[in-house]
């Protein structure tokens, strides 16, 4: 199998540059997890416990290489898409077509050549609509007519998150199928594919302290050209950036699986912030995926294997995955949700879930 590298687009775009500090993640091989490699399955729990980051190169894997060319794909959709005019967005906003999904905005105090204010926007697509767990709301046109590249991006990305719900279960000496039967694909969740855009602008500690985040659900899988997103270092507490690798993708563990491992693992706080120069002249575009517990699953610890040894203690409040995420996206609930007993205060409580 060649290099994947001539196969993605990161080397339309000017260089991550050289000479700033970077985040520590592992890289992780999909094709040996997928293989059971008990090296790199061991790897990837002590990722999942101590920063809850780690690059999982799809290179070398027939499932991950599908994940890279539907990347791809929708990178150029999510272009084009940010391209058409805004009256075409404005008709899928989120006030309009469901309490979480669907097209938000945040506008910038910084002009375009127009004198329109600059936006930062994301557009969130659920998975049971491509899966065909629900009626789909309304989307966009470009949706439907790329239906098909989104409902595969879909189908892979679970696979993905599948095989690394096994590895974790495995870890935490679970009956197999514990976690797995909280993530079933045939049954409604929050799981959305997120095309994001951030908008050319300067650097400002104050936004960039007020998109500091944990994410709500299980795993999230980051598809990622330029350079902005960055993480909280958890012994420093020090902002690095997270380097985009082309083949590879970006995953990080989110608060459901704190609040299930009674904080065995840990969901990171992270950010986005203007790409390092010389990107910083690019509009920026990313890909998520994020998956979540079912709607139904009531979010507390679970019963069993190393869970079990956690100390009992402050725990949180108990709601179901679906009011969790409308409390978190709402900002009802103060603070991030990170790890061991994890509850880490913090001022600047982002109200959008964005
Ligand atoms: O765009 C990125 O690099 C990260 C986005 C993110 O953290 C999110 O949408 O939750
Ligand atoms: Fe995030």
């Amino acid at each position: 199998m060649g290099s994947i590298g001539p196969n993605t687009s990161h080397h339309r775009y000017p260089p991550f540059p050289g000479d700033i500090k970077t985040a520590p993640l592992v890289s992780l091989s999909l094709s040996k997890l997928q293989a059971g490699d008990e090296a790199e399955s061991k790897a990837f729990f002590d990722a999942a416990r101590n920063l809850g980051f780690f690059y999982l190169q799809l290179e070398g894997s027939t499932l991950g290489e599908s994940v890279v060319d539907g990347a791809e794909q929708l990178h150029a959709i999510s272009q084009e898409f940010y391209q058409r005019p805004q009256e075409e967005r404005e008709e899928y906003a989120r006030e309009k077509i469901d309490d979480f999904f669907g097209y938000r905005k945040v506008e910038l105090k910084e002009k375009d050549e127009n004198g329109v204010p600059k936006r930062n926007e994301i557009y969130n697509m659920r998975k049971d609509d491509f899966v065909g767990n629900a009626d789909p709301l309304p989307c966009h046109p470009l949706v439907k007519q790329n239906w098909d590249v989104l409902t595969s991006y879909v189908y892979h990305c679970r696979e993905v998150i599948d095989i690394l719900i096994t590895h974790l279960e495995k870890h935490l000496e679970l009956p197999t199928g514990t976690l797995a039967n909280l993530h079933r694909i045939t049954e409604r969740s929050g799981d959305h594919v997120r095309f994001n855009q951030s908008a050319v602008q300067p650097f400002s500690e104050e936004r960039a302290a007020m998109g500091e985040h944990t994410d709500f659900g299980t795993l999230t899988i980051l598809m990622n050209w330029l350079g902005g997103l960055q993480i909280r270092l958890p012994d420093s507490a020090e902002w690095v950036y997270v380097k985009p690798i082309p083949g590879s993708a970006v995953v990080n563990l989110g608060d459901a699986l704190v609040k299930f491992t009674a904080g065995i693992l840990r969901s990171n706080v992270h950010r986005v912030v203007p790409p390092p120069p010389p990107q910083d002249g690019v509009l920026r575009h990313s890909l998520v995926y994020f998956s979540r517990p079912e709607d139904k699953v009531v979010l507390k610890r679970l019963k069993g294997g190393l869970i079990d040894q956690q100390p009992q203690g402050e725990d949180g409040p108990e709601m179901t995955a679906q009011e969790w995420t409308w409390h978190r996206s709402v900002g009802n609930l103060k603070g991030v949700y990170t790890h061991n007993g994890g509850l880490e205060a913090r001022e600047n409580q982002m109200k959008s879930g964005f």
